[in-house]
């Protein structure tokens, strides 16, 4: 349902163009544009037998450029269930939005945005065909009781990230000038009407209003809320007790921050898409937001690409403690000073030291003995100093668990052992936690003194 949704707000705020600059465009591009997208062309007595002649039976909904039907038909990847939009002129939205959303879909495919499989554009028509996205529009269940907040994170953050990669290699990578010139793709405005979106979603209801509606528009109501400090009371009902205030706050703030007036003061979409999975973050537990991840979640993938030199330079910190040039308090005590410090770089390299242990972590039962201890004495202490959070923490205790579960003969239960030794002092803030550790039978054999060290631990705060 996040996908009709990520694709559409786009259009929402572009009504400022001029009927010149429209022109322009339109004359400059048409028949070039024709030329170069003919392989996505549909026949016209195709799209009218799939949709019975645009009866109305077929209509699924009207937006921006007039109404969408829905339809059986062969195009350029098979013959599946499409949505078809047919341009109405006079709704406002012509030729450059009809070329825009060509250029763009064809060019750049994401998992959060509707796939375009063709266009008709014959005589008088101006038909786009999509994917049929069977959950259909976002504003369908936004008062809808049974969608929880985690949910909703959820759709938002696929959302925000379907926006994000349009705002990246979409803009910059096609850049036509002309585009750029004319205003017709200005990041800023998709980011005022994502936040718009986001506190639709928060609020259980549409921005606007129409005439029947008792709603004040939902933007007016959420500055007025936001400046007396009472958006709590327009949180959907359903909802509202259930959010964490941490995740509420980071979410409010990032979408907050997408309506300001000020165009520089809008986030990137980079920026909103990180915010939104703190917020998912903050709101699920962390073991539990791992077994999503486990489950094949919505990919909460902590790791990102890094530049070469990131890579290389992580590489060589990794190289040194292994050969015992670096100890590993030295690479705890540097990482510590990266992960606070304001340069973007030293950021950087501290977020690719803590995913390239993530990721080589599957490979530890094939390390040699040396560096298998550095390893384990790595996660140890970077759980210790509390290096990780949210999530990378999650991620880290999951594995030592997951370690202390294998046979006590193993690689890995040694790395869980000596990991666990390293933060044994912090394991009373996870109650739990220590519960799954307790029911390792064959832990409680062979390290009866951290068994013991546990359960003191734990008495005392009982
Ligand atoms: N790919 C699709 N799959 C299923 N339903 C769709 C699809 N695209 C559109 N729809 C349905 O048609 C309706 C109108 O969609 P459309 O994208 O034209 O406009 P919109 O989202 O209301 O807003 P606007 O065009 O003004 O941005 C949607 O609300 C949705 O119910």
């Amino acid at each position: 349902m996040s996908l009709v949704y990520a694709v559409n707000i786009k259009r929402r705020e572009q009504c400022y163009r001029t009927q010149q600059e429209t022109q322009k465009i339109l004359s400059i591009n048409h028949l070039h544009l024709s030329k170069q997208f003919e392989h996505l062309k549909i026949k016209l007595e195709v799209i009218t037998s799939a949709t019975n002649n645009f009866a109305d039976d077929n209509c699924i909904g009207r937006g921006g450029f007039g109404k969408v039907y829905k339809g059986k038909l062969l195009h350029s990847k098979g013959e599946s269930i499409v949505a078809l939009k047919r341009l109405d002129p006079t709704f406002g939205q012509g030729n450059p939005e009809f070329w825009k959303e060509i250029i763009m879909l064809s060019l750049y495919k994401h998992e959060n945005i509707v796939s375009l499989l063709g266009f008709c554009d014959e005589g008088n028509e101006k038909i786009l065909v999509y994917e049929y996205a069977s959950k259909r529009s976002l504003d369908l269940y936004l008062n809808d009781d049974d969608l929880t907040w985690i949910e909703r994170l959820k759709i938002c953050i696929g959302a925000a990230r379907g926006l994000a990669y349009l705002h990246n290699p979409g803009t910059i990578g096609y850049c036509d000038p002309i585009y750029v010139e004319t205003g017709l793709l200005t990041k800023e405005s998709d980011v005022h009407a994502f936040g718009v979106v986001l506190f639709e979603v928060l609020c259980g209801r549409l921005c606007t209003i129409n005439k029947k509606d008792i709603h004040q528009p939902l933007t007016g109501l959420v500055r007025r809320c936001y400046k007396e400090k009472t958006i709590n009371e327009i949180v959907f009902h359903s909802i509202r007790d259930g959010i964490k205030p941490k995740s509420l706050e980071a979410f409010i703030t990032i979408a907050y921050r997408c309506l300001k007036r000020n165009l520089e003061d809008r986030p990137l979409m980079t920026d909103v898409v990180r915010t939104l999975e703190s917020a998912l973050d903050y709101q699920v537990d962390q073991l539990n937001t791992l077994s999503l991840k486990n489950d094949g979640g919505p990919g909460l993938s902590t790791s990102k690409p890094f530049e070469d030199d990131i890579e290389a330079e992580v590489n060589s910190y990794f190289h040194q403690m292994f050969s015992g040039q670096l100890t590993v308090d030295a690479m705890i005590q540097m990482l510590a000073r990266y992960k606070e410090s304001s340069e973007k770089r030293e950021q950087s390299i501290f977020e690719c030291v803590i995913a390239n242990l993530f990721e080589e972590h599957k490979f530890f039962n094939k390390y040699p003995e040396s560096q298998l201890k550095a390893v384990a004495d790595l996660f140890g202490l970077l759980i210790k100093n509390k290096l990780l959070t949210h999530l990378t923490l999650g991620i880290a205790l999951r594995s030592v668990l997951d370690a202390l579960r294998k046979p006590a003969d193993s690689k890995m239960f040694s790395f869980g052992t000596i990991a666990l030794e390293k933060f044994l002092e912090r394991l009373v803030e996870w109650p739990q936690y220590c519960q799954h550790i307790l029911k390792i039978s064959h832990l409680r054999d062979t390290r009866l003194e951290l068994v013991t060290f546990i359960e003191k631990e734990l008495h005392k705060i009982s």
